[in-house]
């Protein structure tokens, strides 16, 4: 190869090449290795560091591609090409990272102000552990276009034939289907047209067959549909809002998108705002497309996860399913990005690399000229402010699938009708519950909080059990006998004399959490069938799924459940739902927490009366006054809106202004205070620019750390990277004391 058509990542000089390599660690860029072969951006790759060996990814950072706003500053010092460590191996046999994937890493890095390779990490998860993989014996897959130069006898042509259906194969398999001989595929091989791979039996991927079973839509699904499909088929970039009422058919209208971008060839990532939702989604698509799609999340086993990587890359694996890190998987020719939920919180990653899932959906779809659709009963302000504003198309469906209705909705007034002291459901609320059971339909009864009670006090001297590492109260868990802080992974034994005056039995815990709620409702119901569905009880999908299959079952009266009950789950005979504590989310005071609390019971409302029979929602509120529990009563979701979007457009507040919190943090509290005050002191400053704080965060000491925030505000028009970054590479690094930046954040603690 002439050396001036390599490309700049690998030029040669003196002996070998000097390459660009992108590491899983936090530095501002890639770093420069020595090769004996030019390598092509995106293979992964094994190099030194210090005294470790990482696998790393062939870069080729092009900040031209990303928006001059937020350009990562340039690379300082040049190493002598002679003083370069050698790469010490390569992965051949895994596929490269894409160059569209390269550059979403790059966005993510840039936007949020992380270590592109910190970034370059959450891609690497699957095929770094792919690093000793052989070829699997004896599996083949067509090695690429066959040369003209091929002489095709029939059995060589039966061969080929065999794979166009089933890629890639084993031998015997191969053989069988096509009566060639092994001796005849070996020549395919010898001859460089077929390739060993790295699969294995068990990973051979079906096709989905986009016709499958369609529904039969109504008027007004079929007219969404339409428009989802229209999306996907101009092949360019495009968003739109999918809104629809709790149990209008989201799921089954986008469901038309993903056929069409089946049938194009391309491929769909549907994500989900929770794990657990997984189960009754793949077996929706099951039933409409023949098989189960890919799975993607945090708790896959190691297996699972490099062979599901590799089909991806390969463009085998047609459609997946999962998690926010999802977004990082190497695509082949991705199509469509479906962002279900869209207004959930959880798509905010919120350790490590910070960002949003939705939001980096959007970007990763453009970066592929793909389409993409956000789905939602209650969208957030932000995606209503970019359809108002455009930028995003908008689908409405308003009434509920077939005969189904919305529920009916009302308030019990806690002040008025609230339950004897020490217990926490409404006399109201239990005959409704007693009615329904009567009837032989279910309930759910719905407080947002793990646990049997959030704070635990002594009667003798009022004191508190506070996490020892964490400004936060200790939290009852009766049933694993532990207190445990929700803020870290702390955890005691449950005790039974005060730590602070050594009284005996003299704590009591204050307030309920759903293990109480459900001790009180076994008490009340003694013949109820009752079951708990909260995140620390219900961990993996399969759990889930069994707790599932008995509400589906009729096994269960009654459901007592956090916020996973509340998502999208359908259940044809649920028909009360009760609001332990509807106020629960309004406290705080954060910038979302109205916004929040209404989408998060609208939500778990839409749960009720989603099959034939009516639905009832019972809000057990001490603030009906209150514009959320108006809204909801109503039904007024828009009106609600408009009147947040009111309150938050004057002062710049997101979505109409940009925003970025800086927590400064250190073992000792004076630390991280004098620094936070010194940023403060040089805190950018201009028209349409603000810096609140420094202020104590509300969680003040977290893991033994102290924390002040400041928050950086800013018009829209002004982009928020260029002066971070100039305000905060000028901050003085001091011993134990870190900043850590949240661009546009959600948690405000
Ligand atoms: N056209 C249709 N034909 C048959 N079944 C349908 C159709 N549309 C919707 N359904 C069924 O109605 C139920 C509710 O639909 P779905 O779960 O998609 O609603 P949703 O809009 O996603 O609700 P939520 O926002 O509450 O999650 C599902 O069981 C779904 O299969
Ligand atoms: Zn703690």
């Amino acid at each position: 190869m002439a050396e001036n058509s390599l490309p700049p990542h690998s030029r040669r000089m003196g002996a070998g090449h000097r390459l660009s390599v992108l590491v899983p660690r936090p530095f501002d860029g890639p770093l420069d290795y020595r090769s004996d072969r030019p390598l092509a951006p995106g293979t992964l790759v094994r190099v030194p560091l210090g005294r470790q060996e990482l696998t790393g990814c062939v870069w080729d950072s092009q900040p031209s591609h990303l928006p001059v706003d937020f350009r990562p500053p340039s690379k300082g010092r040049v190493i002598a090409f002679e003083k370069l460590r050698f790469i010490t191996g390569v992965l051949e046999h895994v596929p490269p990272l894409p160059e569209d994937l390269r550059r979403f890493i790059d966005w993510v890095a840039a936007y949020g102000l992380s270590a592109p390779g910190m970034v370059l990490a959450i891609a690497l998860r699957a095929p770094a552990q792919a690093g000793n993989m052989k070829p699997a014996m004896g599996w083949v897959r067509k090695a690429g276009p066959l040369p003209d130069s091929l002489r095709l006898t029939p059995a060589r042509k039966a061969v080929l034939a065999a794979l166009e259906s089933r890629s890639p194969s084993s031998t015997a398999m191969l053989s069988e289907e096509s009566g060639a001989s092994a001796a005849v595929i070996r020549g395919l091989a010898n001859a460089g047209i077929l390739e060993e791979c790295l699969m294995e039996a068990s990973s051979f991927t079906e096709r989905a067959d986009p016709d499958h079973a369609p529904p039969i839509l109504s008027d007004e699904q079929a007219e969404a549909a339409e428009a989802l499909v229209a999306g996907v088929e101009e092949r360019a970039f495009n968003v739109t809002l999918l809104e629809g009422v709790t149990g209008s058919g989201k799921t089954e209208v986008y469901f038309e998108a993903v056929a069409a971008c089946l049938k194009q060839g391309r491929q769909v990532l549907v994500l989900l705002p929770e794990i657990v939702l997984t189960a009754q989604w793949t077996d929706r698509f099951e039933r409409r497309f023949g098989i189960r799609p890919a799975i993607w999340h945090s708790e896959l086993g190691q297996k699972t996860r490099r062979e599901t990587w590799c089909a991806i890359a390969e463009g085998r694996q047609q459609v997946v399913v999962g998690a926010r890190s999802a977004l990082f998987l190497p695509f082949a020719h991705l199509g469509l990005v479906v962002v279900d939920e869209e207004h959930e919180n959880t798509y905010k990653q919120e350790e490590g690399v910070l960002y949003h899932g939705r939001d980096m959906a959007i970007v990763r779809a453009r970066l592929v000229q793909g389409a993409v659709i956000l789905a939602s009963a209650t969208p957030s302000m932000e995606t209503l402010v970019n359809v108002q504003k455009g930028r995003f198309r908008h689908e409405v469906l308003e009434a509920r699938h077939g005969t189904a209705q919305m529920p009916e909705i009302s308030l019990i007034d806690m002040k008025e009708n609230g339950p004897e002291r020490g217990q926490f459901l409404s006399p109201l609320l239990c005959e409704s519950i007693e009615e329904r059971m009567k009837a032989g339909e279910q309930s759910m009864l719905f407080l947002n909080r793990r646990g049997y009670a959030p704070m635990t006090i002594c009667r003798a001297c009022g004191h508190r059990l506070q996490c020892p590492h964490c400004s936060a109260w200790m939290v009852e868990h009766r049933r694993r006998r532990i207190l445990a802080c929700h803020h870290c992974e702390y955890t005691q034994p449950l005790i039974s004399s005060c730590s602070a005056c050594g009284a005996q039995d003299s704590l009591v815990p204050i307030g309920p959490g759903v293990e109480r709620i459900h001790e009180e409702a076994q008490a009340r119901f003694p013949d109820a069938r009752l079951l708990s569905m909260a995140s620390d009880t219900l961990t993996s999908p399969t759990a889930m799924e069994e707790a599932v299959r008995k509400i589906s079952n009729k096994e269960v009266d009654l459901i007592i459940g956090t916020q996973v009950v509340a998502k999208g789950w359908h259940f044809p005979d649920l028909t009360l739902v009760g609001v332990v504590d509807a106020d629960l989310g309004l406290g705080g005071g954060d910038l979302r927490a109205a916004e929040r609390t209404m989408q998060l019971l609208h939500q778990v409302a839409g749960r009720a009366g989603r099959g034939t029979k009516p639905g009832q929602v019972m809000l057990q509120s001490y603030a009906g006054d209150h514009p959320v529990m108006k809204a909801l009563l109503a039904n007024d979701f828009i009106s609600f809106m408009e009147q947040e979007a009111a309150q938050r457009r004057p002062g710049f507040w997101p979505p109409y202004g940009r925003l970025a919190a800086v927590i400064v943090s250190a073992p000792k509290e004076r630390q991280a205070e004098e620094l936070a005050r010194l940023l403060a002191m040089h805190a950018p400053r201009g028209e349409g620019i603000q810096v609140l704080g420094p202020a104590p965060a509300p969680l003040a000491l977290l893991r033994d750390r102290y924390r002040f925030r400041l928050l950086l505000r800013t018009r829209r028009d002004i982009a928020l990277q260029p002066l971070l970054r100039r305000w905060l590479d000028g901050a003085p690094r001091k011993n134990d004391a870190r900043i850590d930046v949240d661009v546009d954040p959600v948690s405000f603690m």
